[in-house]
């Protein structure tokens, strides 16, 4: 089995598919920074359907299970279900899931569940229009993602929610945003995290997963039991309330999980990373479209997962390290 440098199995690929989004959250990629002047990628920059393919399978023969496909947004990206029915071919892929926004949802759903998707985590931070509207930085009403999150499930695809959590920015309205989507499908906390160079993080804007649980906990639901993880290294912490409705905190920043880290990362140029906080990645797509063999590619990836010493989450005190890779090129 290929191991990094602490004995951690490689299991999972993230693969960003995009770097462009149809939404301009404040802590992924702020208006300011990815303005109408912003140069994202040009097409031919980015890895092509059968590069995707092709990569993903030499990841699956080093020990890959799972396929997650991200961005930027990635059901931006043309043609998606046909990369979605590529990936779901290949031998020894035990799950195919994609992280979204949701706005594209109601259109593309029925075909991605039809290509072999099996489930989506939608992003979705307040229900309140206008602490939403400023929170994903184009105003944008949260009805039109709660539109994606029932076309998903209609559509017969596994669903879960993910909300990042900013003290005083929506963290007010925690406990309303529970009670009204535990009924659709469980739901994550995310402790906001210090992605990328421009999203201003700074500790005092966490709040710890703990206070997430307390606020969610005020009341008539009291106690939350722990779920054991599904699988070792699964990033979130899960727990069920009275009623069975399953919470997850994702608490990068206090309680940072990278002891079972499995996973890399895919950008859409083909750069290789193995920390969301990286600062760089190894290039796959120049050996790739220079003509390498299956063979060199892999032991490219095998060399560099051998020698991947990462735990960022770990590391990091009060400062953030300067200068990591964005959040919408390598897909969160
Ligand atoms: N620090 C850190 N954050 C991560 C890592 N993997 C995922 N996240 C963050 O956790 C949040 C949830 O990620 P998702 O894309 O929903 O994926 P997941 O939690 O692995 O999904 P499941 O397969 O459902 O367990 C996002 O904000 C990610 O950026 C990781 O390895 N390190
Ligand atoms: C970068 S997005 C890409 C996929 C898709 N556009 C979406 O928003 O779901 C992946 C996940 O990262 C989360 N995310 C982005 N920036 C974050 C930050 N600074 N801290 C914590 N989570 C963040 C998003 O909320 C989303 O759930
Ligand atoms: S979190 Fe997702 S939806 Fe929001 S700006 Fe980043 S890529 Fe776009
Ligand atoms: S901070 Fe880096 S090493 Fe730690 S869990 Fe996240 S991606 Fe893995």
């Amino acid at each position: 089995m290929l191991v990094d440098h602490w004995g951690r199995p490689l299991r999972d690929l993230r693969i960003s598919v995009t770097d462009r989004c149809n939404l301009r959250c404040t802590y992924c990629m702020p208006a300011e920074v990815f303005g109408p002047d912003y140069a994202f990628l040009p097409r031919d920059e980015l890895l092509s359907f059968e590069e995707i393919e092709r990569l993903a399978r030499l990841f699956v023969t080093l020990g890959v299970r799972k396929l997650r496909l991200t961005g930027g947004e990635p059901t931006l990206r043309r043609d998606l279900p046909d990369l979605v029915a590529r990936l779901a071919r290949l031998d020894g892929v035990q799950d195919l899931a994609m992280t979204t926004n949701g706005l594209l949802l109601p259109r593309l759903a029925p075909a991605l569940k039809a290509a072999g998707l099996r489930r989506v985590t939608v992003s979705l931070d307040s229900l309140d229009p206008e602490v939403f509207g400023r929170m994903n930085g184009l105003g944008t009403h949260p009805q039109r993602v709660l539109g994606g999150i029932e076309a998903a499930l209609q559509a017969g695809l596994g669903v879960k929610i993910n909300t990042v959590v900013q003290r005083g920015v929506n963290d007010a309205g925690l406990r309303e945003l529970w009670l009204t989507l535990r009924k659709l499908a469980p739901v994550r906390f995310i402790e906001f995290m210090d992605v990328g160079n421009h999203n201003g993080w700074n500790l005092e804007s966490v709040v710890p997963s703990g206070e997430v649980l307390a606020r969610l906990s005020e009341g008539a639901d009291r106690d939350f039991t722990p779920v054991n993880a599904a699988y070792r290294g699964e990033v979130a912490a899960r727990h069920r309330d009275a009623q069975g409705h399953e919470v997850g905190l994702i608490s990068s920043v206090t309680a940072p999980f990278c002891g079972d880290c499995s996973r890399a990362r895919l950008s859409a140029v083909g750069r290789l990373y193995t920390c969301l906080f990286a600062a760089g990645g190894t290039d796959l797509r120049e050996p790739l479209r220079a003509g390498a063999s299956d063979e060199a590619l892999q032991s490219q990836i095998a060399a560099v997962w051998r020698g991947r010493t990462d735990r960022y989450s770990e590391e990091r005190g009060e400062q953030t390290r300067p200068l990591k890779v964005e959040m919408s090129h390598i897909g969160g």
